[in-house]
């Protein structure tokens, strides 16, 4: 029986050693001033690419001064790039791969030639960069699959919806105007009727392709429902709203899909909606819908712009 208290004692006393030595671990390694630590440390803390990357120019600019750091990644349809700082005539450049799978190029420049002990400063903390930057890619890939329709490659609903809100509040708070265009393609179960589905899914994509090539580089271009589209205009009012819309259907009508003897063509109707301070998504996108919806009954192949209810009257806007 004594015996056994003894081994009880012994192994609690060294149990409690070794929760000690845990805590005199972490104590060290959270207080710890060396880059290297500092880096697993911060690295470990974050899943966003921009945020893990500047974290690492961070403590890249403890260890060694350098101009400029630049990553560059292909995330499926979208090219991503970070840069920080300004460049220099020296410059070194490594390919970032892991398990034989490509995470991206990175490069640093300045105007002084890197020592050869610095450059194995560099890949020492790139080696440590390599586990969380596989994390941070592989969760912006499947971020950017939830975010994305896969037949068009365009951003989806899901993505709309997160676009409006973020736009509402910054109308709210800054006075930004953003403009919605809802743009639907007409009679589109007729041409799956008599043309197929596969032709339907081509005129998807080339109408996709279509307000890709029709729009300025910071709007945005949704796959709202099956045949239905929707643009994002940022400093953008009605009037350019319209225009926009106009230009849109005219690119879409400009579309042409072989099939068999035929040449494939469709229209679209458009609603336009500028955005109105205090308004929420659901609102601001009912008022382009029904724009839409008004489009549709005036016949198909145009433009209709939102209602604004002031008072007791309705003005289009
Ligand atoms: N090929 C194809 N068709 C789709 C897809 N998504 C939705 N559709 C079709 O789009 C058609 C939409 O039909 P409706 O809602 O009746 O609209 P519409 O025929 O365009 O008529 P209006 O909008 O009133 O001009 C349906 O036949 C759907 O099956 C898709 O991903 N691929």
């Amino acid at each position: 029986m004594a015996g056994n208290n003894r081994t009880f004692a012994q192994s609690r006393a060294a149990d409690q050693e070794k929760l000690l030595a845990l805590r005199e671990a972490r104590q060290a390694w959270t207080r710890a001033g060396d880059p290297v630590a500092r880096l697993y440390r911060r690295a470990s803390t974050t899943l966003s690419l921009e945020r893990l990357l500047g974290i690492f120019s961070e403590e890249l600019a403890h260890a060694l001064p350098y101009g400029q750091m630049v990553y560059r990644h292909q995330l499926g349809y979208q090219e991503f790039v970070y840069t920080n700082g300004l460049g220099g005539s020296h410059r070194c450049d490594y390919q970032l791969t892991l398990e034989g799978v490509n995470y991206g190029a990175i490069s640093f420049n300045r105007r002084l030639r890197f020592a050869e002990e610095e450059l194995e400063a560099i890949e020492f903390l790139l080696s440590i960069l390599i586990c969380p930057l596989r994390n941070a890619c592989q969760y912006a890939m499947v971020e950017q699959a939830a975010l994305t329709d896969s037949l068009t490659e365009i951003p989806n609903k899901r993505a709309l919806d997160l676009e409006l809100a973020r736009d509402c509040s910054l109308d709210d708070r800054h006075g930004d105007a953003y403009t919605l265009i809802l743009c639907d393609l007409d009679h589109f179960k007729a041409v799956n009727d008599n043309f197929g589905h596969v032709i339907g899914d081509h005129i998807l994509q080339a109408t996709a392709k279509a307000l890709r090539e029709a729009i300025r580089d910071g709007d945005t271009i949704f796959r709202f429902g099956g045949e239905e589209f929707a643009i994002v205009l940022p400093h953008a009012e009605t009037p350019a709203g319209k225009e926009v819309a106009d230009r849109i259907r005219k690119a879409i009508h400009d579309i042409r899909i072989p099939c068999g003897e035929h040449q494939v063509r469709v229209t679209a109707s458009a609603g336009v909606a500028a955005h109105r301070t205090g308004e929420s998504p659901t609102q601001w996108l009912a008022r382009a819908d029904d724009a839409l919806y008004r489009a549709k009954n005036a016949g198909r192949n145009c433009t209709q712009v939102a209602h604004v209810v002031t008072g007791n009257r309705q003005a289009h806007m």
